[in-house]
């Protein structure tokens, strides 16, 4: 489907003719008690290669998830973001060819919305002459700016673990490198829970005992990802998020306690519904996987499972330019 692509007047044109691919990882953010600043990448990737056309056109390729309900028009989030990356950095387009192939589930706590963004700014990016190019710290700031939290886009540009926080408006990120032994396992519902209608369960303020536990927790989370995997099941335990939003992803958060009594360091990935666990070793990876399958096809008969068992991310965004 082709649809006439906007433009913004009086900025230069960039080039017609190159090509940029942008391979991405999903992510999980919060990780238990690091709600809106804890955020580890996974080796699930999306891939999207835009291309720079001479006439103003929006060519859409898209295949895997979204690819029969995203819109293909200059409503589609990638076009929305590449267009503010363009005009920030001084530049218009004439027309884009977007092909994305993505692997990435929607609305289920992994990202998808983040990677989409980071992929489309790191692709604008890339687009613009050399003199004109940022930094990953730019694409962090904008991409933050999108999203409105940089929990879930640091990772996806860094890899690893972000560890991010926000100074004024200013959005900031460092990694911290993973223990060996740690393994994500992610369990991902066949429902979607959007990530506004998640922060609208929210309270406006919690009380200073809740934030001072989630404040240990944190700090603990961080030596058991790094350096003492066995202290990852009291390092995820949340005080902040995850009990207001069970109401509206009961089979997860019914998951993650059994997990949870079973010894399993589970927590809701993002703003849920997938549950993500993490393992110490592959002897617990093995457990957490039989643990699923035998709790699942016990007491959540109707709702499907994809249950995957993944690896750290090390790399972030991944981006190649082909010029004509
Ligand atoms: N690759 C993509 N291309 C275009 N739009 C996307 C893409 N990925 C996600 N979106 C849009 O973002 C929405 C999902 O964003 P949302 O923030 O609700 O969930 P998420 O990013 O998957 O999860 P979370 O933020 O909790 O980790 C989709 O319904 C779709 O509108
Ligand atoms: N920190 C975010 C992650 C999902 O985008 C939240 O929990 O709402």
């Amino acid at each position: 489907m082709k649809t006439t692509a906007p433009t913004t007047v009086g900025l230069p044109l960039i080039d017609a003719g190159q090509r940029v691919t942008v391979r991405v990882p999903a992510t999980s953010a919060n990780l238990g008690p690091g709600y809106d600043s804890l955020g580890l990448a996974l080796a699930l990737h999306d891939t999207l290669t835009v291309e720079s056309l001479e006439s103003a056109e929006l060519v859409f390729e898209l295949s895997g998830e979204g690819a029969d309900s995203l819109p293909r028009d200059a409503s589609h989030l990638v076009v929305r973001a590449m267009e503010a990356a363009f005009s920030r950095l001084g530049y218009r387009h004439g027309g884009l060819r977007i092909t994305a192939t993505n692997v990435n589930p929607h609305g289920r706590g992994l990202g998808s919305s983040a990677s989409a963004v980071v992929a489309a700014v790191s692709a604008a990016n890339a687009m613009v002459p050399a003199e004109g190019q940022r930094g990953r710290d730019w694409i962090l700031q904008l991409t933050s700016e999108m999203e409105g939290h940089p929990d879930n886009v640091a990772p996806a540009i860094f890899g690893g673990l972000a560890l991010s926080w926000q100074d004024s408006d200013q959005y900031r990120s460092t990694c911290a490198t993973v223990a060996g032994s740690v393994i994500p396992i992610v369990a991902v519902p066949d429902f979607e829970l959007s990530t506004e209608a998640a922060r609208a369960l929210l309270p406006a303020s919690v009380g200073h005992h809740a934030a001072a536990m989630n404040s240990g927790r944190a700090a603990l989370l961080i030596h058991a990802l790094t350096q003492k995997p066995e202290f990852l099941l009291a390092g995820t335990e949340d005080y902040l998020h995850q009990s207001y939003r069970a109401e509206a992803m009961r089979p997860s958060a019914a998951l993650i306690r059994a997990l949870r009594n079973a010894g399993h360091a589970a927590v809701v990935s993002g703003a849920g519904p997938t549950v993500l666990v993490l393992a110490n070793g592959e002897a617990e990876a093995t457990d957490v996987l039989a643990f699923i399958e035998s709790y699942t096809t016990a007491n959540t008969p109707d709702i499907g499972w994809r249950v995957l068992k993944l690896a750290v991310d090390v790399e972030g965004a991944k981006v190649d330019l082909h010029r004509r």
